[in-house]
């Protein structure tokens, strides 16, 4: 396919030393051959050293041995063990080296103690459960979920899609509780949006089968060192891991794909999320323009930018947690995108938004689509709609999934308040960046707490940023 990476398999890269070996070659190829200087055999090896034993049981039974055990364990460790630094240098590191046997195959597993630190699943981490997560997982108190959770009485705006896409004199109502949703809440629940139920329906089903895959399979699609796409868990900004993992994906324009990070299995999920993608930058762009209208504007502003726009998808598993309020599924942030589209699986709450003070829970409509506006629209409209802060919580004794497209203008937009709400008396509250200057500074820019990211895109000129423009 037309956006599989390029791999160039040189000398120097060989996909595989066991397959290479197998071959009936003369000579290895010449990057594998040491130079002389460096060579195995001339500087082998005195075999009357002897590297030390230590005998696990001597040390862990108490008794007579275990003193003399001790004292070996501690000179093996000072020639030639590990953990110099935090012995202050009284252990030294061991340089060691492999190599290789003239007609046997060797093998050995290494583990690193870096493995225990973070978990490569926490779905698995669930299943083992343990009647309480790794201490690092559970928050202090004054952040617990539950206890500084939720008004029930707060209710996150419905917005019907069919009366804004109809006309008429609903089409007006719809736009009115569009504006106060995005106003007041910077997010809303979506009801008869364009996305046909039977993709939906297959792009849920998919989802949760790639995640009933064993850890191996899923593994196939890690997240590689320092990359960004791929199974794993969320970026870590928080004091607190969070209780998820997550697949990512850029998913477009279908130029920035990359492949080999896309499921094969299960089957057909590569279509899904193809088919599923497109449809909902559609989706965006169109109620992008509902959102432009509703602030007044004639032209559909905020949705032009989006047509080619970049989206990228993120499905998040959460598994229960039998006491939900230590743990945090995804912890309280402001989406950077012009607006999310999130979808739930199952009936299951977890989303909640903050509203002055309180979090309100997002109770999942069957059919609807969560919508939360994200930094680029709230800059788009020089701050007359919000970006929502939000979170998702666990659920105690169900796996809660959601699937998120993330959807940004195209790659040569400028993010900035828009010409015609910026006036005189209203000056641009933002400033102006292009789209992929957005993202570098995004990734790059070191936040001071409490800072969101959007604050260091604010104007405080002589009009400073409480000018009301609303
Ligand atoms: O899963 C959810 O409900 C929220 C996830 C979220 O906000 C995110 O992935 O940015
Ligand atoms: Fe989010």
């Amino acid at each position: 396919m037309a956006f599989l990476p390029s791999i160039n398999w040189t000398a120097k890269h060989i996909p595989s030393v066991q397959e290479l070996a197998r071959e009936p070659l003369d000579a290895v190829p010449k990057s594998y051959v040491c130079k002389v200087a460096d060579n195995l055999v001339a500087d082998r090896c005195n075999p009357s050293l002897q590297v030390p034993l230590v005998n696990m049981a001597s040390p862990v039974n108490e008794g007579e041995s275990r003193e003399e055990e001790l004292q070996k364990l501690y000179l093996a460790c000072r020639h030639g063990g590990s953990f110099q630094i935090m012995s202050n240098g009284d252990y030294e590191a061991t340089e060691h080296r492999a190599v290789v046997n003239e007609s046997k195959t060797a093998m050995a597993l290494r583990s690193s103690s870096k493995a225990a630190k973070q978990t490569s699943s926490v779905q698995e981490l669930a299943r083992k459960l343990l009647d309480v997560a790794p201490q690092n997982y559970i928050r202090d108190v004054a952040d617990n979920p539950v206890s500084d959770c939720c008004n029930p009485s707060l209710k996150v705006p419905l917005v019907n899609m069919a009366n804004l896409v109809n006309g008429g004199e609903a089409q007006e109502e719809e736009l009115h509780k569009l504006s106060s949703a995005c106003r007041d809440w910077g997010a809303f629940q979506l009801i008869n949006h364009t996305v046909s139920d039977e993709l939906v329906e297959e792009m849920k089903k998919q989802t949760r089968k790639f995640y009933d895959l064993p850890l191996q399979e899923k593994m196939r699609y890690a997240r590689t060192e320092g990359g960004l796409e791929g199974y794993g868990q969320p970026f870590e900004n928080n004091r607190n891991p969070q209780w998820s993992d997550m697949m990512f994906l850029h998913a477009l324009p279908v130029q920035d794909r990359n492949l080999s990070f896309w499921p094969e299995n299960p089957q057909g999920f590569q279509e899904t999320i193809d088919s599923y993608t497109k449809q909902m930058r559609k989706l965006a762009v169109s109620l992008l323009g509902f959102m432009s209208m509703a602030t007044g504007l004639k032209a559909y502003k905020f949705s032009e930018v989006c047509e080619d726009g970049i989206l990228h998808l993120r499905m998040n598993y959460y598994p229960p947690y039998p006491q939900p309020d230590q743990v945090i599924g995804c912890s309280p942030h402001t989406d950077i995108t012009s607006i999310s589209l999130l979808l739930e699986l199952d009936d299951i709450p977890g989303l909640q938004i903050q509203k002055d003070g309180n979090w309100a829970t997002v109770k999942p409509v069957p059919g609807a689509v969560d919508v939360i506006i994200g930094h680029v629209t709230e800059i788009m409209s020089n701050g007359i709609y919000k970006a929502a802060e939000h979170r998702a919580v666990v659920n105690e004794s169900k796996v809660r999934i959601s699937i998120i497209c993330f959807c940004y203008p195209e790659e040569n937009a400028t993010v900035e308040p828009v010409q015609d709400i910026v006036k005189p008396d209203c000056p641009a509250r933002y400033k102006s960046i292009s789209q992929p200057e957005y993202f570098r500074s995004y990734l790059d820019e070191k936040l001071e707490s409490k800072q969101q990211f959007i604050d260091t895109l604010k104007v405080h000129g002589p009009h400073g940023f409480s000018q009301n423009c609303t």
